[in-house]
């Protein structure tokens, strides 16, 4: 970050994009130079990374799916997958996700894109409000939608996923009561890293299971 036309006497207002300037682009992101104003009233600029794929009355750009699988005599199974990430240089533990296309509502969106990455047919059962993902380097955004899997359907019994050129997914199961250890497990066997979405919710899931009832105590 930095400042063009730093006043210090400057009254206090509204923080706003003035500019936004196409520094470089490829097929699918691009790099844009954005000028705004900051709550001091001084105007500065920020390195900005967008997808180029944005529709222009688009909900968000993604959807990130929270899949649970239901089975009769198991365990619920949160529906994980892991895949090589070229931005990162290794294998990533996320949540089934993708874009939206053209047209598509998240809900939809959801449900084709854990149909592709995992061959699991769901229901859609809550959605959140647009999410940001990473709101210091870009204006990416996603819905996370919570999907049921109904494991004892016949279409649910040998799931075959349908890859598209270039996509390598292994989809992973994961016990729901032991979400946050068997994340844990998975990361020292293997070089992975894991999504943040994915380890903030394993970290929940544990106090919600672990210290439901706990009282708060006052520190001294
Ligand atoms: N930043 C990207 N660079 C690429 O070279 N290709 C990319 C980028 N983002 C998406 N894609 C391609 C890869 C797939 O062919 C399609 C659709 O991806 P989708 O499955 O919807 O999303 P992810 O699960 O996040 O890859 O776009």
């Amino acid at each position: 970050m930095s400042s063009a036309g730093e006043n210090p006497l400057k009254a206090s207002s509204t923080p706003h994009v003035v500019k936004e300037e196409v520094i470089a682009a490829g097929k699918w992101i691009k790099l844009e130079k954005t000028t705004y104003v900051d709550p001091s009233g001084n105007t500065r600029f920020w390195e900005t990374a967008k997808r180029t794929t944005r529709q222009a009355n688009t909900i968000a750009d993604g959807v990130g799916i929270f899949a649970l699988l239901k089975r009769t005599l198991h365990k619920d199974c949160v529906v994980m997958v892991k895949q090589f990430r070229p931005p990162m240089g290794c294998f990533t533990l996320e949540f089934p996700a993708g874009l939206i296309d053209e047209d598509e509502t998240a809900e939809a969106a959801a449900l084709r894109e854990l149909k592709e990455e995992t061959g699991y047919k769901g229901e859609v059962v809550g959605v959140t409000p647009v999410t940001c993902l990473d709101p210091g380097l870009s204006n990416c955004t996603t819905k996370i939608v919570m999907v049921n899997i109904n494991g004892d359907d016949p279409e649910n019994i040998n799931p075959t996923q349908q890859l598209g050129d270039g996509e390598f997914v292994d989809v992973i199961l994961l016990p729901l009561n032991e979400f946050q250890s068997k994340i844990d497990e998975l990361l020292t066997k293997e070089n992975i890293i894991v999504d943040s979405k994915v380890y903030i919710y394993a970290m929940g899931m544990t106090q919600a299971f672990s210290k439901p009832n706990e009282l708060p105590v006052l520190k001294q």
